[in-house]
């Protein structure tokens, strides 16, 4: 793994998230089999045997880096390379099977798959979603119309009156990105969702990121929209089969990856 010196000497800046050789280990049950009986299981308890019918997709393997305070650092790498898994574990979502992932605070991960309830109506959804965050009601009633603003849901009609199932993907992945984001947070986790929305949305929740790390935030961003990675981050970490392959200025890191993903 190749790690390059940054602008600012490591010691004159606060860490938020460090990754200590870190591992990532899922474990699948592979269908209904005479082994994954009760009678089975308790036979491998007794004799203290391994389930043969449990597969292990070992997804990040050793990954290390410090991240520090407003910083945003673009997470890319080619499709299962570990990058979603990362996250989730840097979110504590995850355990690490070996080695550890410390952070400050309690990151946020704001995925595409970020809970919100599909009967509720949207704005009924921004009331949950601030709450849920930390934000007593009295902010929510000063938040929610900004947010609902933000996310143009409203655009076409007044559907923040609407049960989420009436959205499409990119109006409720807009919805989830204003909620979140809506919130200072230590550690912001984006998983693609800046993709999902039309190019003025973009151009918008870039720069609520921006903004986000200015006030002394990290954000970390999956994405494989090389433009949002360029746009917001300056520093690019590219995963390949679960190891780091570079770590540096979004640049030069992006060169590499262009140069691996040609061949
Ligand atoms: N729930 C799961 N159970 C078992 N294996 C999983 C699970 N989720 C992901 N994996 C495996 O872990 C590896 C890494 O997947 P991950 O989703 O982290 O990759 P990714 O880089 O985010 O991919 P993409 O760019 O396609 O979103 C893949 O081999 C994938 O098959």
């Amino acid at each position: 793994m190749e790690r390059r010196a940054t602008a600012v000497a490591d010691n004159e800046r606060v860490p938020t998230v460090i990754a200590d050789d870190a591992h990532i280990i899922y474990r699948v049950l592979q269908g209904p089999g005479a082994g994954n009986s009760p009678l089975a299981s308790f036979k491998r308890i007794a004799t203290r045997t391994k389930n043969s019918n449990i597969r292990e997709v070992h997804a990040v393997k050793g990954v290390s880096f410090v991240a520090y305070r407003g910083e945003a650092i673009g997470l890319i790498g080619t499709n299962g390379s570990g990058k979603s898994t990362l996250l989730r574990a840097v979110a504590g979502l995850l355990p690490v099977s070996r080695g550890g992932i410390y952070a400050a605070g309690q990151p946020s991960l704001l995925g595409v798959n970020a809970a919100l309830m599909n009967e509720l109506p949207g704005d009924q959804n921004v009331e949950l979603g601030c709450l849920a965050m930390g934000m007593s009601p009295a902010e929510v009633k000063a938040k929610k119309d900004e947010i609902i603003e933000f996310s143009g849901i409203n655009e076409k009609g007044d559907f923040s009156s609407l049960p989420m199932r009436t959205y499409s993907s990119g109006m409720s992945a807009r919805l989830r990105f204003s909620i979140a984001a809506a919130k200072q947070h230590d550690v912001l986790l984006i998983d693609e969702a800046l993709a999902t929305g039309d190019a003025s949305f973009r151009k918008r929740s870039e720069a609520r990121v921006r903004e986000l790390r200015a006030q002394a935030g990290t954000v970390f961003l999956v994405s494989h929209s090389e433009q949002s990675i360029r746009d917001t981050c300056e520093r690019c970490i590219w995963l390949e089969a679960g190891s780091i392959r570079a770590d540096g200025p979004t640049a030069d890191v992006m060169k590499e990856y262009e140069a691996f993903s040609r061949r």
